[in-house]
């Protein structure tokens, strides 16, 4: 068995960080996690990746190729679905070579649109299924943008969606929480407690808009609310605890390590050294 996370999210929400900041983190308790760019844009990260799409396939070339007529989203799309066509496929396997309960980070692209409602990261995932992986989803909201209620539903609608989507283990992630001031800190645990319905219909809302949808907020907030669909887990990525807090809960969605070091009914437990 082998565990991956994908890393989703919208654009600049702090994936690639993440990523970064994780792979560092388990260097510290002696855990080897691996970090794949999957992202045919990426300009640059920090973290040493294993492999990276862009061996495969570059969005300039995509963009400048005289046969193909694509601008920078068409072309993302153009290369995410290259890579799950037989010709990237088979690259893709050879380069996750195949080692036995190893960890995997895919740092994807921040086009939302794969996995909120189109059929490519959903193909990845069941390819990485049908190769041994345990596959679960990481969804990073940006924490600077969640501090106000439109914006709480909207981000949280985009990981339901995700959620309902790709069908694997989902863990949301509040990053950047470093930026966050006392006050939005406040603000936010708020939003963070179970009663997220009532607190957006609390909200008094003075534009006519508003007032107009603020029954359509109050029912989505209550669906989200009812049926406990998403959670979050706020990351602030200079605190080790924080990120162990992170791996343990990802673990736990994987669970990572339940085969591993498996003590059967024959383990026969070492003498204790004080004799008795
Ligand atoms: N202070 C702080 N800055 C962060 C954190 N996470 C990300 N950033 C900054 O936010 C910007 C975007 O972060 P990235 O990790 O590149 O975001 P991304 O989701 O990979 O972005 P795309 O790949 O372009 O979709 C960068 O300037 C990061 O340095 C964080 O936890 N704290
Ligand atoms: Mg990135």
């Amino acid at each position: 068995m082998r565990y991956c996370q994908l890393v989703l999210g919208p654009a600049g929400s702090g994936k690639s960080t993440y990523c970064a900041a994780l792979q560092k983190h388990a260097e510290t308790i002696n855990r080897v996690i691996n970090v794949v760019n999957l992202d045919p844009a990426a300009e640059a990260y920090t973290y040493s990746a294993m492999a990276d799409v862009r061996d495969l396939i570059q969005l300039d070339d995509v963009m400048q190729a005289d046969d193909l007529d694509f601008g920078p989203n068409g072309g993302l799309i153009f290369c995410m679905e290259y890579l799950t066509e037989p010709d990237g496929l088979d690259w893709f396997k050879e380069q996750l070579g195949d080692y036995d309960d190893d960890c995997i980070l895919f740092d994807c692209p921040g086009q939302i649109e794969l996995y909120t409602h189109m059929d490519v990261m959903k193909n990845l995932v069941h390819q990485l299924q049908s190769w041994d992986f345990r596959v679960c989803a990481v969804f990073v909201l940006d924490s600077v943008y969640m501090v106000d209620s439109a914006k709480f539903l909207s981000g949280s609608l985009a990981a339901l969606a995700t959620m309902v989507q790709l069908e694997v283990p989902h863990i949301n992630i509040l990053t950047k929480m470093d930026l966050l001031n006392k006050a939005a800190r406040e603000q936010l645990e708020v939003f963070l407690e179970p009663e997220i319905h009532e607190l957006l219909s609390s909200e008094h809302s003075v534009s006519k808009f508003n007032k107009k949808y603020q029954k359509l907020t109050y029912t989505l907030g209550k669906v989200l609310d009812d049926f406990s669909l998403v959670r979050y887990i706020p990351l602030n990525i200079n605190n080790e605890e924080s990120l162990m807090d992170v791996l343990i809960q990802t673990d736990f969605a994987l669970q990572y390590g339940e085969d591993i070091d498996v003590k059967t009914q024959d383990y026969e437990y070492p003498d204790a050294d004080d004799g008795t």
